[in-house]
């Protein structure tokens, strides 16, 4: 017999969850937008950056160590509800899925509830993606075009209205019901398959946790990266760039850097996803921990 599914502590963990994320994965995060949208160097000269590492030590040098945390506040305050929101819709994926409350799910059934949380996710994720990436490649300077988020998403809205502040919607779907499928079920199974013989996949073990919430994040990735690229180019694109939307930005990127820019990134990207799913499900499991322990019967 299953444990019984409650959204609502689903919720309540998955937002202590994504704070967890966010501390642990905001530097390789910026990296990776950094690495993604960096202009095409002329021919003759080097890239503005020769890699993760590089990025990495050219960041700290110029702006700081906090540099690499820049555009953090709209992660935070966008990425605790955003999994609230994930971490809800999973549950309640799995829930329309059991016919009685305490019914065990096989994978597909995890894959497809991952992939409703995946759906939740965007409606709340798209905006504060634009504004993240839009902030994390502004250098800065006198010409520095924003102050923060607020002002981000007001000059948005001033060009282009709530459909400019919610550009890249698409791409972010199409990006994150796949790899959040991807994300649940692998979860799920490498709770499984480390738990050893005897024992409970419910008697939490910090361990397993964080070795299954770090796959879980790096098997995400691997589905979400081209996509991901799509997507940040497109949102940081100027206005009118690409009318066809992110089906111009796959053309361009095809004839003019071949399909290996698809990946581009994906060492930051691989090296943050551990970590930060790492903490993110050990927040998860251990918020849920407490929420039982307080609210047996829910
Ligand atoms: C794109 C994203 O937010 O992925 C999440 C994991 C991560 O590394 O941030 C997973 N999920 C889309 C399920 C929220």
């Amino acid at each position: 017999m299953g444990k019984k599914v409650s959204p609502a502590k689903d919720f309540v963990a998955g937002g202590a969850g994504g704070v967890c994320l966010v501390f642990a994965g905001q530097p390789l995060d910026t990296i990776k937008v950094r690495l993604q949208t960096m202009p095409k160097p002329a021919p003759g000269q080097s890239p503005l950056y020769k890699g993760t590492w590089d990025c990495a030590m050219k960041t700290v040098n110029k702006e700081g160590f906090l540099g690499l945390y820049k555009g953090m506040a709209a992660p935070l305050a966008g990425v605790a509800p955003m999994f609230a929101i994930c971490f809800l819709g999973f549950g309640i994926g799995k829930k329309l899925q059991q016919k009685h409350p305490h019914d065990n799910l096989t994978y597909a059934q995890f894959f497809k509830a991952g992939m409703v949380a995946g759906v939740f996710t965007t409606l709340i994720m798209a905006p504060g993606e634009r504004i993240k990436c839009l902030l994390q490649i502004q250098a800065d300077g006198p010409t520095k075009k924003y102050a923060g988020p607020v002002d981000c998403a007001k000059q948005l809205y001033r060009e282009g209205g709530i459909r400019s502040i919610y550009r890249g919607t698409g791409a972010t779907l199409l990006r994150d019901v796949p790899a959040s499928g991807m994300y649940f079920m692998a979860y799920e199974f490498l709770q499984h398959v480390l738990t050893p013989a005897g024992s409970s996949r419910d008697d939490m073990s910090v361990a397993r946790t964080l070795t299954a919430g770090g796959f879980a994040g790096m098997a995400n990735w691997a589905v979400a990266i081209p996509p991901d690229v799509l997507k940040s180019r497109y949102q940081t694109a100027p206005h009118g760039k690409y009318p066809n939307g992110i089906r111009d930005v796959f053309r361009e990127l095809m004839r003019e850097e071949g399909i290996f820019a698809l990946y581009r990134g994906v060492t930051p990207v691989m090296l943050r996803a551990f970590p930060a799913n790492a903490a993110c499900f050990l927040g998860y499991e251990s918020t849920m921990k407490l929420l039982n322990w307080m609210f047996p019967d829910e």
